[in-house]
């Protein structure tokens, strides 16, 4: 049984009224991943993280929890535990109060053993010593952590994580993006998280399932994700991509502006002669700056619009001989000329960095 997947998620299926929320997902989540559900608001990630938690019903389709068919157990008798956005913990408890919380009613286990067990929870969340300390005194970000905690003492074999750092500011999001990274591998549960900010996802998963109305539109290692992603839609909502118009013949894959080159050097999924889409990122290309030599794949075009980023600058590249611009993203590097908006540009691509889209 160790074989089978800790989640195992067959044809779901969800509506509230006539509003279809889940529309027929399969999914399976290995043991110790950190798993995340991304997609844009109201693609229905929530609901499916609380079908799993067993807050929700489904329609149709079963939930299989660690080889035990779970679609109609009660959330409580479930191996999974939830960490809310609004980490909802009571004030007037101490932190110690709060992160024992799920364990009063425990009659398996003497005062002593749960102050252990809190003890145990709160330093892998690094508040070592916090457990008399007032709740109501907490940070943001400490709050964020007993919420943690009183999740993780309860022993889950999945922990399930709704927007949890939604509430905190950028630095100490980014803060807890790579504390949680660090707490999963070391507790080596499995974690999933629902979260509507691609960045977030890629940083912290193992996989990530993308959701459109409903439904999984790809489910990928974060890498792949973003160097492959299987339609327009995907990649348009990883990041930032520039499309533009191809056309394939026989093995060969056309893109004005750019050039010709061979099918086999692109990233393509199944393909058919015909109009098609391309797509690649912007630092996948880049400007080749007075004195730099051509290389193989160097298309023409002039400046059309220049962003600086601090650490980078962002110029759109008005392609020769067609209507598409396209960004570029450089790194700024001390001592390199900046190219003025009008300028001549030329642009040194990557055919391997070329996805087509049917
Ligand atoms: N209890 C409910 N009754 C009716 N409709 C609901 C209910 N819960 C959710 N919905 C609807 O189902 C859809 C999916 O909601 P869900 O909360 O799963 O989306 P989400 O992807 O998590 O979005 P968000 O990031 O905004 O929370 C939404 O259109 C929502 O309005």
């Amino acid at each position: 049984m160790t074989d089978a997947p800790l989640i195992r998620l067959r044809g779901l299926q969800k509506y509230y009224g006539d509003y279809h929320a889940l529309r027929g997902i399969d999914l399976d989540i290995e043991r110790g991943e950190f798993f995340s559900l991304l997609g844009p608001s109201g693609c229905g990630k929530t609901t499916l993280l609380r079908v799993i938690a067993g807050f929700e019903d489904v329609s149709e389709g079963t939930v299989v929890l660690a080889g035990e068919e779970m679609t109609r157990v009660a959330p409580n008798k479930r191996p999974t535990n939830m960490v809310f956005q609004s980490y909802a913990i009571f004030p007037h408890l101490s932190v110690g109060q709060n992160v024992g919380f799920g364990l009063r009613k425990r009659r398996d286990l003497t005062a002593d053993a749960k102050d252990g067990l809190i003890a145990e929870a709160l330093a892998m969340v690094g508040l070592d010593g916090y457990a008399d300390r007032a709740a109501h005194a907490l940070s943001g970000g400490q709050r964020q952590r007993v919420a943690l905690a009183r999740a993780l003492v309860l022993k889950p074999k999945v922990l399930l994580l709704d927007e949890p750092l939604s509430a905190l500011d950028k630095k100490m999001r980014e803060h807890m993006q790579v504390e949680l990274i660090r707490l999963q591998r070391q507790v080596g549960i499995t974690f999933i998280l629902v979260t509507h900010d691609q960045e977030e996802a890629l940083v912290m998963s193992d996989r990530i399932a993308v959701m459109f109305e409903g439904g999984v539109a790809q489910i990928a290692e974060a890498e792949d994700l973003y160097r492959r992603p299987n339609s327009r839609r995907v990649a348009e909502f990883i990041g930032t991509m520039n499309f533009l118009p191809a056309t394939v013949t026989g093995d060969r894959v056309s893109v004005p502006g750019l050039g010709e080159v061979p099918l086999a050097a692109v990233q393509a999924t199944a393909t058919t002669d015909g109009e098609t889409v391309v797509g690649f990122r912007p630092e996948t290309a880049t400007l080749l700056f007075d004195g730099q030599a051509d290389t193989d794949h160097v298309a023409s075009g002039h400046v059309a619009e220049v962003v600086y980023y601090g650490d980078m600058t962002y110029y759109d590249v008005a392609l020769s001989g067609t209507e598409a611009t396209v960004r570029l993203s450089m790194r700024n590097v001390f001592g390199r000329p900046v190219l003025e908006i009008g300028a001549a540009a030329r642009v040194a691509w990557s055919p391997g960095a070329l996805v087509l889209f049917r």
